[in-house]
């Protein structure tokens, strides 16, 4: 049954691909008007799990639902999402109209909306070129707009930002949050914090399939906060009594410490209870990159700590590793960084969506999708439907796609 929520929910997903576990133990909720960022590095199961969001793929077990309900059983799935999972392949010999105009004609939607969809990712002068000569970027866009068409309450984005220039990537983060100040859905995977840390409220970043962080940006930004590095003349005797205070320390390897749990002035009355001289002292607001590359460490590399803080030693000299700011990989996220309990599938009162900028003209009472749309939603960029679960297939559009109004087929750009 429809909740009318937007909201996307992945309880305990799980999917193995034969010996090899690509998601476990998955489980993290996705709220309307936010920006949810799902990140981590490469192959760490983030388009596995959209592609079981979307129901290309069936979990091992665990379940995903949209709106309440698993993506299958979605009612107008052209309606409720619009997902990009593949922004590179198109139709060569497509113009951008047509290619857009293809999904139009199989979800029913009026022809406008190509334009206007063109319009919204600004690719409206390009709306009569070939897709061949697309940049990385215009792909992008057009992978977007092709999302968009349906006028969705939910946007699931892999990777959206590839390809893009600074300022391709300044115009999606400010169209991404435009869309869900609207009170939509915005799901969107990067392997790089950087690109998104100005995008979205709220991440859930996986290594290796599993939860790392399930959070606000925020809070994640303040555990970044929380670390005062302290030169002492006498480290031994500060740690000592750091002991039973909560503070962790570590030492790093110019002979300071970095102490977590305590700000700088609590840091100077411990100091001084424990009768040593402080050197130097600085809090340190951290590297939001760095800390991400902490806590997904190590996925491809047999190094311990591949992007840890360099050379973290005791003082007599040998390595030691890093007290707090090491992710332990379990099967639960770190102490602090659980994602809600699982729950099932919300069942508020459903209530109609927001009136939005981006409904389409005319489109106020749409028609029912047709049989076409029911296989998933239009955008998936490139390329969309039910696929049968294979590999090496994450949606490209075949080479032989029907042209839509023909207005792609002769003449222009040669191939
Ligand atoms: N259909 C498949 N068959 C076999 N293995 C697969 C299949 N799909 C994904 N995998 C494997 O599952 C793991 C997770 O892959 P996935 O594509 O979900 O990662 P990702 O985080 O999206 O990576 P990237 O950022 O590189 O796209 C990888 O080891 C990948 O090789």
């Amino acid at each position: 049954m429809h909740d009318g929520s937007g909201r996307i929910l992945v309880q305990q997903l799980h999917k193995s691909f034969g010996p090899l576990t690509a998601v476990q133990n998955l489980d993290f909720t996705v709220e309307p008007g936010s920006v949810t960022g799902f990140l981590g590095p490469n192959g760490s199961g983030k388009t596995t799990t959209l592609r079981m969001i979307l129901g290309l793929l069936k979990p091992t077990s665990g379940a995903a639902y949209v709106d309440g309900v698993p993506f299958a059983r979605l009612h107008h799935p052209a309606r409720t999402v619009g997902a990009v999972l593949d922004s590179q392949s198109f139709h060569p010999g497509h113009t951008a109209r047509n290619h857009l105009r293809c999904y139009t004609a199989a979800t029913g939607l009026p022809d406008e909306q190509a334009d206007r969809v063109l319009e919204l990712v600004g690719l409206s002068s390009a709306a009569g070129r070939k897709t061949r000569g697309f940049s990385l970027g215009m792909r992008q866009r057009l992978a977007l707009a092709t999302a968009l068409l349906g006028d969705p309450r939910i946007l699931i984005l892999d990777e959206p930002a590839n390809g893009m220039d600074p300022e391709g990537i300044a115009w999606l983060r400010g169209f991404l949050k435009a869309y869900a100040a609207t009170g939509r859905t915005v799901l969107v995977s990067s392997h790089l914090l950087r690109e998104m840390e100005h995008t979205v409220d709220h991440v859930v970043i996986v290594s290796r399939g599993q939860s790392v962080y399930n959070g606000s940006l925020e809070q994640l930004r303040a555990t970044q906060h929380s670390r005062v590095l302290v030169r002492v003349s006498d480290p031994v005797a500060l740690t000592s009594m750091l002991r039973g205070t909560g503070a962790g320390a570590e030492y790093l390897h110019d002979g300071r410490l970095a102490v977590t749990g305590v700000d700088a002035r609590g840091m100077a009355d411990l100091a001084l209870r424990a009768g040593v001289a402080i050197q130097e002292l600085q809090e340190s607001s951290g590297d939001l990159e760095q800390l991400f590359f902490q806590l997904t460490e190590g996925q491809f590399t047999g190094s311990d700590q591949p992007f840890g803080p360099p050379g973290v030693t005791n003082p007599d000299g040998s390595a030691q590793q890093p007290q707090q700011w090491r992710h332990r990989p379990t099967p639960q996220q770190p102490p602090g960084r659980q994602a809600p309990p699982p729950q099932p599938p919300p069942q508020p009162p459903a209530r109609p969506p927001a009136p939005s900028p981006w409904a389409p003209h005319g489109a106020e009472q749409p028609p029912p999708d047709s049989p076409a749309a029911t296989s998933g939603p239009p955008g998936l960029g490139g390329g969309y439907g039910s696929r049968p679960e294979r590999p090496e297939q994450h949606g490209g559009q075949r080479e032989h796609e029907q042209s839509c109004d023909g207005d792609d087929t002769h003449g222009g750009e040669a191939r």
